[in-house]
């Protein structure tokens, strides 16, 4: 990953960890909707973060960039005080919110222009043209923002966050209800931007896109759960796998997520994906299945999947 050098208004600190915050709480009313959070953020990352509708992954995201005030906690974003500072990061910060907030009777270039216009760009124009050939969108540059399907709006709203070239870019949720074409090109995106040295805070409810972040981190209920690379959380989760393969598997599902040992039975096809938290009780309920002509039973890795529903079991336990 190449790291692009800093543009010389920013603070100076250390010029690789771009978020570095600690125990960031927010609460809206009785209700504390963020806990005691801490991280850190290396930059040209792309950091996703995940969890269940509600968690508070939009909290948290506004907080780490300065846009949310944390009710206590403190921390840095690109080197300035997220608690002082928010006006200075949002000078460097584009936040695509899930909500597409472009003009709908505009074309493409009329609303890049405008955008490069309020950030005060010397050549709106140029940058207008440069974000649209960046984007593929040179056959489309003159229709109009509303008559654009999905896939393109998320294009225009990503070129629109760009334009004034942010160091940091946030992304809520960019890609819901975009196909799979138009989600694998913009993550490609994704990853040429942080590659040119941009880092990127994304939420996401969906797995492969979760497996492109360089690092991810799970909330749920308002407290990081765990967080590192897709491999890192796996790991953590010491959640045991098998994968069952035959015919006729639903009585045998019916069957195992009754069985001590086993914590999650997830139907894949034709085939069953089995997991326990405690490995030896796991091979046990294995071991005592019945043989059954056809079925096979073999082990296997835990999906970022599995691992996350195990995460949200658990803190509903903790929080029911
Ligand atoms: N300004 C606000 N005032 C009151 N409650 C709020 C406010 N913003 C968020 N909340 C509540 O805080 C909780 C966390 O919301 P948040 O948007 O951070 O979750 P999320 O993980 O991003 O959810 P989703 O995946 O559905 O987008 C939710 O219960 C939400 O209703």
């Amino acid at each position: 990953m190449t790291a692009a050098a800093l543009p010389a208004d920013l603070p100076q600190t250390d010029p690789d960890v771009v978020i570095d915050v600690e125990g960031l709480t927010k609460k809206f009313g009785e209700r504390t909707v963020v806990k005691d959070l801490t991280m850190q953020v290396r930059r040209g990352l792309i950091y996703g973060f995940l969890g269940p509708n509600g968690s508070g992954k939009t909290t948290t995201i506004r907080m780490l960039t300065g846009l949310l005030t944390p009710d206590s906690g403190r921390g840095t974003c690109l080197g300035y005080d997220i608690l002082t500072q928010s006006t200075e990061i949002k000078r460097h910060v584009g936040y695509m919110t899930q909500k597409f907030s472009l003009y709908t009777d505009l074309s493409i270039r009329e609303n890049l222009e405008f955008i490069g216009r309020v950030h005060g760009l010397s050549d709106p124009r140029g940058a207008a043209s440069e974000a649209i050939a960046r984007l593929g969108l040179e056959n489309r540059a003159s229709q109009l923002a509303g008559e654009l399907s999905g896939g393109w709006k998320q294009r225009l709203a990503l070129g629109a966050c760009i334009l004034p070239k942010p160091d940091l870019l946030l992304l809520d949720e960019p890609t819901a209800g975009v196909d799979p074409k138009a989600r694998r090109e913009f993550w490609d995106e994704i990853h040429h931007l942080a590659h040119d040295g941009m880092t990127v805070l994304v939420s996401t409810h969906y797995m492969d896109e979760a497996e492109r972040c360089h690092e991810i981190a799970y909330i749920a209920y308002g407290e990081l759960l765990t967080h590192g690379t897709v491999d890192e959380v796996v790991a953590q989760s010491g959640l045991a796998t098998y994968t069952v393969t035959g015919r006729d598997l639903s009585a045998l599902a019916d069957q195992l997520s009754k069985t001590e040992g086993v914590d999650q039975v997830a139907p894949f096809g034709s085939a069953l994906h089995i997991s326990g938290r405690d490995k030896a009780r796991l091979d046990a309920a294995i071991e005592a299945l019945p043989e059954t002509e056809g079925v096979e039973v073999t082990p296997s890795e835990p999906t970022l999947e599995d691992v996350f529903i195990e995460l949200m079991s658990q803190s509903r336990d903790n929080f029911a």
